[in-house]
């Protein structure tokens, strides 16, 4: 064998290195310096890192995997919850996050300046040119300044006569397919139809058509639910989707666009249709008066009075879809589910309706949402204790920490990320006592002035300058339906048909649901 001389040039791969030893050997060294990394990342985060000294499980504090792993189980919340109990009130859930459970905290971590954390969910949910979207404080002021007429109460008013049209089928659509009939359905389903109409109705103008065909158009809805869970998942690991995002070409393969057929690209396209015809429509200067979402955004100007880009109004009308479609309809289920679950309750509030409409209060064909909030004041309280124990958003908004937080002995530095899951904190047993878990609407029936402070431990809608636009929406649309679902039918939970399951619930940042079986009958429709 010769042996290599000093003055050979020198080699490493050697001269006659085919190339798949070359390709081998350039794949042994990116593993190694792949799983260098990854050893220091965890050796820092373990011993070296700020936040070193908050409780957490070992694999948690060290790597985002351990939190990408329990969102991808579908039971963040519960993930969350279990933390708490094992490590206090603030655990480490991530290496650069504290997970807080008090809502005494609330103000302090959702302050009015607080940037949204490094998760790039914005992207992956093709929400990054919305009001959605992570970013400094300052950006997302500009954002929603530009928006948030279209959200005012004063909007939301004009909006009524749109959703009362979608209550009216969807009443209408319940009545021909099951009541008459008599056949069991499930109500997850019927309620995802009538929010996604709704929510489309108000965004667009006109509904996707779920209720009027009875199914799931264009596979829309199951396209979408099949994208949220791995979105709301890669979120969870922001390097690996930086990293990914630099491959050139990669990002296309992943991040969802409107000419997909499936996952969320799918709604984006279905978005992209509607929104192009009424931008044709404007340039013609016409529909001007029309009282949808979107006709407020074609007229939004920024502070420099330009009009906003295609892409930021694309962008804002996913958000309504995405914001304002799963999380209402989970509302309104659960709100029916836990009315049924407890008697006593739904036998008080159907008798304020009945009072109500019995004595002329209520008007017909659909009641005014005045009307609601004014005659049927026990409703407010079954709303609210349902937000409570179903909170629809059941994962932390993570915010990055501008001031020093005391926490416990301990101090979450300058930099850090906070958040907390509303799941957990409107279980904090301290807060809401020992039946927090327990849906007891009465616990809502106390003076103004307390009621007020209950609702600031309330973190339904977010908190700060983030705070929900669309909840007056939200709870004028399920807060006349019920009103509506009441007054005219009898309800109970059915069995689920042989092969289906009962109350199936998968929690991808909002809850994917199905299996709400229910029987209903007619009441008396003179009424
Ligand atoms: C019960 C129903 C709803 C719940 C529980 C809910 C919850 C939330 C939460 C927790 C946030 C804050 C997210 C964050 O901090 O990043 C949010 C933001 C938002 N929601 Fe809702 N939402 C509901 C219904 C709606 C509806 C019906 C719409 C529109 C029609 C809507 C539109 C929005 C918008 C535009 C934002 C962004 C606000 C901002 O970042 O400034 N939401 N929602």
């Amino acid at each position: 064998m010769a042996v290599p001389s000093p003055l050979d040039p020198i080699d490493p791969l050697g001269t006659n290195t085919s190339f798949k030893q070359l390709l081998g050997t350039i794949i042994r060294h990116a593993f190694t310096l792949f799983f260098g990394y990854l050893t220091f990342d965890c050796i820092y985060n373990l011993f070296l890192h700020p936040l070193r000294s908050f409780p957490g499980p070992v694999m948690a504090r060290a790597s985002n995997l351990y939190s990408f792993f329990y969102a991808l189980s579908g039971h963040q919340e519960e993930a969350e919850y279990a933390l708490h109990i094992l490590y206090g009130p603030f655990v480490r859930a991530r290496p650069n996050q504290i997970l807080i459970a008090d809502p005494a905290y609330i103000p302090t971590v959702y302050h009015l300046r607080a940037d949204k954390d490094s998760m790039h969910m914005g992207e992956a949910l093709g929400l990054h040119t919305s009001t959605l979207a992570p970013g400094p404080w300052e950006q997302h002021a500009m954002r929603r300044r530009r928006i948030a007429g279209a959200y005012s109460m004063t909007n939301i008013k004009r909006m009524e006569p749109l959703i009362d049209a979608r209550i009216m089928e969807f009443t209408a659509a319940l009545d021909e397919r099951f009541v008459k009939t008599g056949e069991t359905f499930d109500f997850a389903v019927w309620a995802n139809y009538y929010t996604y109409d709704v929510v489309s109705t108000i965004a667009f103008g006109e509904p996707f058509g779920f209720v009027r065909t009875g199914t799931d158009v264009a596979s829309l809805l199951k396209q979408f639910h099949g994208g949220a869970g791995y979105a709301t998942s890669i979120a969870k690991i922001p390097a690996f989707e930086a990293a990914l995002g630099m491959i050139p070409g990669f990002s296309k393969l992943w991040i969802p666009k409107p000419t997909d057929k499936k996952g969320l690209g799918a709604l984006m396209g279905f978005r992209d249709k509607l929104l192009d015809a009424r931008m044709a429509e404007w340039k013609e200067g016409k529909g001007r008066d029309r009282k949808d979402l979107l006709s407020h955004f074609l007229a939004a100007q920024n502070l420099d009075g330009t009009p906003m880009t295609r892409e930021e109004i694309a962008g804002e009308a996913l958000l309504i879809m995405i914001a304002g479609s799963d999380t209402t309809a989970t509302t309104l289920r659960h709100l029916l589910f836990n009315l049924l679950k407890k008697p006593e309750a739904f036998e008080k509030l159907r008798n304020q309706i009945d009072k109500a409409y019995d004595t002329g209060k209520l008007s017909k064909p659909v009641p005014t949402y005045a009307q609601v909030e004014k005659e049927v004041p026990f409703l407010w309280c079954c709303l609210q204790e349902t937000l409570r124990i179903a909170a629809p958003v059941a994962a932390p908004m993570g915010r990055v920490v501008s001031e020093p937080i005391a926490a416990g002995n301990l101090v979450i530095p300058v930099g850090a990320e906070v958040g907390m899951n509303p799941w957990v904190v409107h279980r904090h047993e301290e807060t809401w006592g020992e039946d927090c878990e327990e849906f007891r609407p009465e616990r809502w029936e106390v003076r103004e002035s307390e009621r007020r402070e209950m609702e600031k431990k309330m973190l339904t809608f977010g908190g700060g300058a983030r705070v929900c636009l669309g909840k007056g929406i939200a709870l004028m649309e399920v807060s006349k339906v019920i009103v509506e679902l009441l007054r005219k039918m009898e309800w109970e939970i059915a069995e689920a048909p042989k092969g289906e399951e009962a109350e199936v619930r998968w929690n991808t940042g909002t809850w994917q649901e199905r299996g709400y079986w229910v029987r209903a009958e007619r009441r008396d429709l003179g009424r």
